[in-house]
């Protein structure tokens, strides 16, 4: 890890914020770490991630390639901080809080009663035969279902089960209705369920638990 603080928004990571179980109790959801370009930033490797997946360089573009990821990857390094400094996923204004491991999703609404989120899975989902891969889709429900869990107890949960079912097919560059609810709450279990739609089309639905993590739990 290494430390720079060159800009306002540039937070170091440091040692005294002590580690407080498996999320850190004062997560922070910020808008202005990574700066106002950061957005773009995150675009743009996701575009590039999607190019990944259907390129075929020549051997000459393949070396060209390493050399800048090479360049972008050292200039990255001057700039890394911890997991709950970054702006990766504490970024509220951005799709996915500016995660750049979720697929892209806005949340259209979100409260106790659940969450209605419109997620688009791009060229770098591609499982198959033009469609998502169904981890992608998991991936999708297990952040959206534990974002319900989340908004109903106000903590973190963690998944303890996610069954998904593939009800037909999830094509990829689409915008998809995906909605999450905490169907029953038992004491710290959290039943949520799911529903990703294409239009009127089920594409997939979900059945998980989540545990609400006690206070210091790893
Ligand atoms: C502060 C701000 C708040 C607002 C924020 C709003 C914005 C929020 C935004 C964004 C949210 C982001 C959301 C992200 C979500 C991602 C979540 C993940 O992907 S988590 C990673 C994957 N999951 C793991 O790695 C778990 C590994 N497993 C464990 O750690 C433990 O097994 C755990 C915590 C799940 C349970 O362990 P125990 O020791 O705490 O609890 P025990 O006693 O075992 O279980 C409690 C009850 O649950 C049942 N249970 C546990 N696991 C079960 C299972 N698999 N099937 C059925 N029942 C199960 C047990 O039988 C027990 O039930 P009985 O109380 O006795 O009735």
């Amino acid at each position: 890890m290494t430390e720079t603080s060159k800009h306002e928004w540039d937070i170091p990571a440091t040692d005294d914020s002590p580690h407080e179980g498996g999320f850190r109790a004062d997560l922070q959801i910020t808008t202005d770490r990574g700066g106002p370009r950061y957005g773009e930033m995150i675009e743009q490797v996701r575009s590039f991630m999607g190019k990944v997946r259907y390129a075929s360089p020549t051997p000459e573009l393949a070396d060209e390639v390493i050399e800048d990821l090479r360049k972008l990857n050292a200039k990255l390094d001057t700039m890394l901080v911890d997991e709950w400094t970054t702006p990766s996923g504490t970024r509220i204004d951005l799709p996915s809080r500016g995660n750049i491991t979720l697929p892209p999703y806005e949340v259209k609404d979100g409260g106790p009663d659940g969450v209605d989120a419109e997620v688009t899975f791009e060229d770098f989902h591609l499982g198959g035969n033009g469609v998502a891969h169904g981890g992608h889709v998991a991936v999708a429900f297990d952040d959206l279902g534990g974002m319900a869990a989340a908004l109903r107890t106000g903590g973190v949960a963690r998944t303890a089960y996610l069954t998904v079912n593939y009800r037909s097919l999830t094509p990829l560059n689409t915008p998809l209705v995906l909605k999450t609810w905490v169907d029953r709450h038992d004491g710290r279990k959290l039943f949520v369920k799911g529903t990703l739609h294409d239009g009127d089309r089920l594409c997939a639905d979900l059945d998980s638990l989540f545990i609400e993590l006690k206070p210091g739990q790893p």
